[in-house]
C-alpha cells in the first residue's frame, strides 16, 4: 500500500487552515539538487515540503519508526553544521573563515548519509544579529526537544561553567517546557549530548561533566515543577552524554579520531555508547513525522499550549484517517466493478471469496501503517474503518441475497416441475428434493458471500425466502392434485358416460337403480385410485377426506352433467320414439309391420304410446331412494335433493306433447298405408281387366312374337329397376308425356276444341295414375282418417284420444316438421280429391 499523502490544508490541531499552495509557491526556490531542506525559515513558517523530501529524496517515510532524529544547539558560529557534516555526511552551509557571519538561518533539516536519520541544523543562539530576542532560540528549542530523540549541544570547553556562554538561560527553558510536554509516566526521554569543542584534555573530560551536571541540577533545583512532579529528578527526563573533540585545526589528527569515534556513538548499534536508545523515541512513525512537525510548529509559534500526548493523538487520528482514506480508496477500486452486474440481476458466486480478499488486504495495510500510531485511537480508528468497508459491502450482500432469491426460485421451480414432468407420483419427495437443492444452494451463496467478521443475518431473506417457495409449493401441489382430480373426472365421465346411455336407451323399469349403482361402483374405484396417488402427498387424513369428499362431489356433478346430456329434448323424443316405434311399427319377432284393412291401429297405437308415455314419467326424476346413494354425497352441503329431479314437470309436459305429435304422424302414417295399400289394386278392375282382357292375354301367349317382346319388355323393365333408372326414366317419361299434353292441347285449342278440364293435368302433376285409379270411397276413407288424426292433440286437450271422441275433430296446424308432414299430407289429400272429381 502506498501512504501517499499531499500535504493537507487542514492543521489537525485546531482546525486552522493554511494555504498549503500558496506556501509551495512561495518555497518553490528550492534548488532540486539540494539535498537539504529549511524546515523553518527566517519568517518562522514551516515548509510545505518535508513530506515531499521525506518520502521522495530521503525515502524515509516508509520506514515506519526505524527512523531517528537529531537536533543540534549551540552558539553561532562554534562549528555546529561543520559537526554535523562531519558526523552524518550531510552538507549544511558552514560559515566562510574570513567573514564570520551567521550562516544557518531557521531550521534546516537534511538526511544523514546511509542511514533514516533526520539531522536538524538549528540556527545558532546568542546571534548578533538576532540581538537581545530569544524570542526564536526558545521556539527551536521547544520544537527540537518536542521531535528530536537527541539534543546536541555544542559547546566551546571555555564555555564551560559560564551561564551564558553554556546556554544554561535556554536550558533551563528546555527544562521547564519538557516537564510540561512529557508530564505522563513513561513519555520518552531526550538524550543531551554535550559535545565540548577545542577540547584540549586540560580539563578531564569528568571534571567538565561534573560541572556541567552541578549546573545542570541547580537549574533544575531552580525549576517551579508542575504538581505531582515536584520530587522528579532531572534523570526522570533526561540522559546525559559527553564528547571531546580537539581543535579542528591545530589537533586535526587527534579531531579527526575523536570526530570517527563520536560518529560510531550515532551509527553502529553495537556500540555499548550507541546513542538512539529505544527510550529517547518519539514513537511518531516516519510517514507521520511531516504532518506531526508541522503541527508542533505551528502550535509553538502560535503560542499554545503544547501538549505532546495528545498532539501525537490528534496526530494518530489524522493519519489513521489519511491512511484509512487511501486504503479504503483501493479497496472501493477493486469491489466497485460488482455493482452493475449485481444491478443486471446476477448472481456472483465467486464474489464473497474475492470480496473477503480485498477487505483482508485493506485490514492489513490499514494496520501495517495505522498500528503505529497511538494505540486507542488506532483501534478506533480500525473498528471504523472494518465497519465502512463491511457497509459497503453489506450492500453489495443484500442486492446478491435478492438476485440469489430470484435464482433459487427459479432452481426450485426448475427442478420441481422437471421432476414432476414424468407423472405425479412421489409428489412430497420430489417437491423436498427440490426444496432441500434450492435451500442449499442458496445457503452456501449467502455463505460464500457474507463477510466473515461480520454479523450479518440473513434469517428475514431467507425466511421470505422459504415462504416463497412454500407459496409455490402449494401451488405445485394444488395443480398436482388438480391434474389428479381431472384425470379421475376423465375416468368417472368415461366410466358413466356408455352405461348410461346404453341404460337409458333401453329404458328398463330399474334404469335408475341400476345407473346409480354403476356410479356406486365408479366412485369407490375412484377413491381407491384417489387414496392411492394422494399417498405420495404426505397429506393428512384430514386432508385425503376432503379430496375424497370433493371427488364425490366432483362425480356426482358429472354423473347430472352425463345425465343432463342425455336429456336433451331430441334424446329424449328420440328415446321415446324408438320405444313406440318397436311397439307400433315392429311386430313381436321383430319384423316391421304391414298394416291391413282389419289389423287393431288403434290397439297397438295405444299400448305402443302408453310405454312409450310410461318411459317418459319414468325419465323425469332419479328414481331411487337417497339411501342408495353415498351419505357423503346426501349429507354435502353442496348437494341439492332436487337435483334428482332430471325433468321438470313442464319440461316433461312439453316432451309428451312433442312426442304425441310425432307418434301422432306415425299413427296417420300406418292408417294412409293401408288407405294405400287398398287404393292401388281394386279388386273389381282386377276381375274386368281378367275378363275384358282375356283374349288379348291368350293373343299375346299364343303368338310368339307378342310373347318375345313381352319378355323383352320384362327384361328391360327389370333392369331399369335393377339399375335404379327407374325413377328418372319414368321423370322422362313424364315430362315428354306433359309436353306431349300441351302441345296436343295447344294444337287442339287452335282447331277451336276446348281443353281446359284435359289441360288440368291433376293426374300428370300427381305423378301416378294409382290416385286417379282409386275410389273415391277409398279417398274419403283417408280423408276421415287425416282429419281425425291431424286434430288429435289440439282437439283433445293434450290427452290421447278415447273411444268416445268420435270422427268429427277440428283441424290444428301442427308444428315443425310435423306440420309440414301433415300439411303436405293435408294438400295430397286434397289433390286426391280433385284427381276423384
Ligand atoms: N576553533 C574551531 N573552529 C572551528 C571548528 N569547527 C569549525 N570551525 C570553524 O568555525 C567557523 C564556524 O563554523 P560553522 O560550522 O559554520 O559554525 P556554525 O555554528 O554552524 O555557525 P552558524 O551556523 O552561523 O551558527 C568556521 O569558520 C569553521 O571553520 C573547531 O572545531 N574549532
Amino acid at each position: 500500500m502506498s501512504t501517499d499523502v499531499l500535504v493537507p490544508d487542514v492543521d489537525y490541531g485546531d482546525g486552522e487552515h493554511t494555504s498549503s499552495e500558496a506556501l509551495k509557491k512561495k518555497w518553490l526556490t528550492l534548488d532540486p539538487e539540494d539535498p537539504r531542506l529549511q524546515a523553518v525559515n527566517e519568517e518562522q513558517e514551516f515548509t510545505p515540503f518535508l513530506l515531499d523530501y521525506m518520502r521522495d529524496k530521503w525515502h524515509v517515510t516508509d520506514q515506519g519508526f526505524d527512523y531517528n532524529v537529531v537536533a543540534v544547539f549551540g552558539s553561532q558560529s562554534t562549528g555546529k553544521s561543520t559537526l554535523l557534516n562531519r558526523l552524518f555526511g550531510t552538507n549544511f552551509d558552514v560559515m566562510n573563515e574570513t567573514a564570520r557571519q551567521q550562516t544557518t538561518k531557521g531550521i534546516w533539516v537534511s538526511k544523514a548519509a546511509d542511514r533514516s536519520l533526520l539531522v536538524l541544523d538549528v540556527e545558532g543562539t546568542d546571534g548578533r544579529e538576532r540581538g537581545e530576542d530569544q524570542d526564536f532560540e526558545r521556539k527551536s528549542a521547544l520544537f527540537s526537544l518536542a521531535i528530536a530523540e537527541v539534543l546536541i549541544i555544542n559547546m566551546w570547553e571555555h564555555q564551560v561553567g559560564l551561564y551564558n556562554g553554556a546556554n544554561m538561560g535556554l536550558l533551563k527553558t528546555v527544562f521547564e517546557v519538557n516537564l510540561q510536554l512529557f508530564q505522563q509516566k513513561g513519555s520518552p526521554k531526550t538524550c543531551l549530548f554535550f559535545v565540548i569543542r577545542d577540547f584540549t584534555g586540560a580539563t578531564p573530560m569528568e571534571n567538565l561533566q561534573a560541572t556541567l551536571m552541578k549546573d545542570l541540577e541547580k537549574i533544575w533545583a531552580g525549576l517551579v515543577k508542575p504538581a505531582g512532579k515536584e520530587s522528579s529528578s532531572i534523570g526522570d527526563f533526561f540522559e546525559f552524554n559527553f564528547a571531546g573533540l580537539p581543535h579542528k585545526i591545530y589537533a586535526r589528527e587527534s579531531f579527526e579520531a575523536e570526530a570517527q569515534k563520536l560518529k560510531n556513538r550515532f551509527y553502529d548499534k553495537q556500540d555499548p555508547a550507541f546513542t538512539f536508545k529505544p527510550v529517547f523515541h518519539k514513537h511518531i512513525p516516519a510517514d507521520g513525522f511531516p504532518k506531526f512537525a508541522e503541527s508542533i510548529w505551528e502550535k509553538i509559534v502560535s503560542n499554545r499550549d503544547l501538549d505532546l500526548p495528545t498532539q501525537q493523538q490528534l496526530l494518530a487520528q489524522y493519519r489513521c484517517d489519511e491512511i484509512m482514506r487511501v486504503v479504503y480508496e483501493g479497496f472501493n477500486d477493486n469491489i466497485k466493478g460488482y455493482r452493475s452486474q449485481l444491478e443486471a440481476g446476477k448472481v456472483l458466486e465467486e464474489m464473497g471469496r474475492e470480496t473477503e480478499q480485498y477487505y483482508r488486504k485493506a485490514l492489513e495495510a490499514f494496520d501495517k501503517d495505522g498500528s503505529r500510531y497511538n494505540k486507542e485511537v488506532y483501534e478506533k480508528k480500525r473498528a471504523e474503518f472494518v465497519d465502512k468497508m463491511a457497509t459497503a459491502l453489506h450492500v453489495y450482500y443484500v442486492q446478491q441475497l435478492r438476485n440469489l432469491h430470484k435464482r433459487a426460485l427459479n432452481l426450485f421451480n426448475e427442478k420441481l416441475t422437471e421432476s414432476l414432468k414424468a407423472d405425479d407420483s412421489d409428489f412430497a419427495r420430489k417437491l423436498n428434493d427440490a426444496r432441500e437443492q434450492a435451500e442449499a444452494y442458496y445457503r452456501s451463496v449467502e455463505e460464500g458471500t457474507r463477510l466473515k467478521d461480520a454479523n450479518w443475518s440473513s434469517d428475514e431473506y431467507f425466511f421470505q425466502f422459504k415462504t416463497e417457495i412454500d407459496e409455490i409449493a402449494a401451488r405445485k401441489r394444488t395443480e398436482a392434485m388438480e391434474r389428479i382430480v381431472k384425470s379421475l373426472e376423465r375416468f368417472i365421465a368415461g366410466n358413466l358416460t356408455e352405461p348410461i346411455e346404453v341404460l337409458l336407451n333401453d329404458g328398463p323399469i330399474d334404469v335408475w337403480t341400476r345407473i346409480i349403482d354403476a356410479f356406486n361402483d365408479t366412485i369407490v374405484e375412484a377413491e381407491e385410485k384417489l387414496r392411492k396417488r394422494l399417498s405420495g402427498f404426505n397429506s393428512s387424513e384430514q386432508e385425503v377426506a376432503a379430496s375424497v369428499q370433493d371427488m364425490k362431489m366432483e362425480a356426482w356433478g358429472i354423473l347430472q352433467k352425463t345425465i343432463h346430456d342425455e336429456f336433451a329434448d331430441v334424446k329424449v323424443i328420440e328415446r321415446l320414439r324408438h320405444k313406440f316405434e318397436g311397439k307400433f311399427r315392429y311386430d313381436e319377432a321383430g319384423l316391421p309391420r304391414v298394416w291391413k284393412p282389419g289389423d287393431d291401429i288403434d290397439g297397438q297405437f295405444s299400448k305402443a304410446r302408453d310405454e312409450a308415455d310410461n318411459l317418459s314419467v319414468l325419465y323425469s326424476k332419479i328414481d331411487v331412494p337417497l339411501s342408495k346413494l353415498d351419505s357423503a354425497i346426501t349429507e354435502d352441503e353442496r348437494f341439492d335433493p332436487h337435483s334428482m329431479v332430471v325433468l321438470s314437470p313442464a319440461k316433461l309436459q312439453t316432451l309428451r306433447d312433442r312426442f304425441k305429435r310425432e307418434a301422432d304422424l306415425l299413427f296417420v302414417e300406418a292408417k294412409r298405408s293401408i288407405v294405400v295399400t287398398t287404393a292401388k289394386i281394386p279388386m273389381w278392375f282386377v276381375v274386368m281387366t281378367a275378363v275384358l282382357g282375356w283374349n288379348e292375354f291368350v293373343a299375346v301367349l299364343s303368338n310368339p312374337l307378342y310373347f318375345l317382346m313381352l319378355i323383352i319388355l320384362a327384361a328391360v323393365a327389370y333392369a331399369t329397376w335393377y339399375t335404379g333408372m327407374a325413377k328418372p326414366a319414368f321423370n322422362v317419361a313424364r315430362a315428354t308425356v306433359r309436353e306431349a299434353a300441351k302441345e296436343a292441347g295447344k294444337r287442339l285449342k287452335e282447331k277451336g276444341v276446348d281443353v281446359d278440364g284435359f289441360m288440368d293435368g291433376s293426374l300428370i302433376r300427381n305423378g301416378t295414375t294409382l290416385a286417379a285409379t282409386a275410389t273415391s270411397e277409398g279417398v274419403k276413407r283417408l280423408q276421415r282418417e287425416l282429419a281425425r288424426s291431424s286434430s288429435s292433440p289440439a282437439a283433445y286437450g293434450n290427452r290421447w284420444p278415447t273411444e268416445n271422441d268420435g270422427d268429427a275433430v277440428e283441424m290444428v296446424p301442427a308444428a315443425g316438421r310435423s306440420a309440414e308432414s301433415v300439411s303436405g299430407r293435408r294438400r295430397t289429400t286434397r289433390e286426391n280429391d280433385c284427381a276423384n272429381e
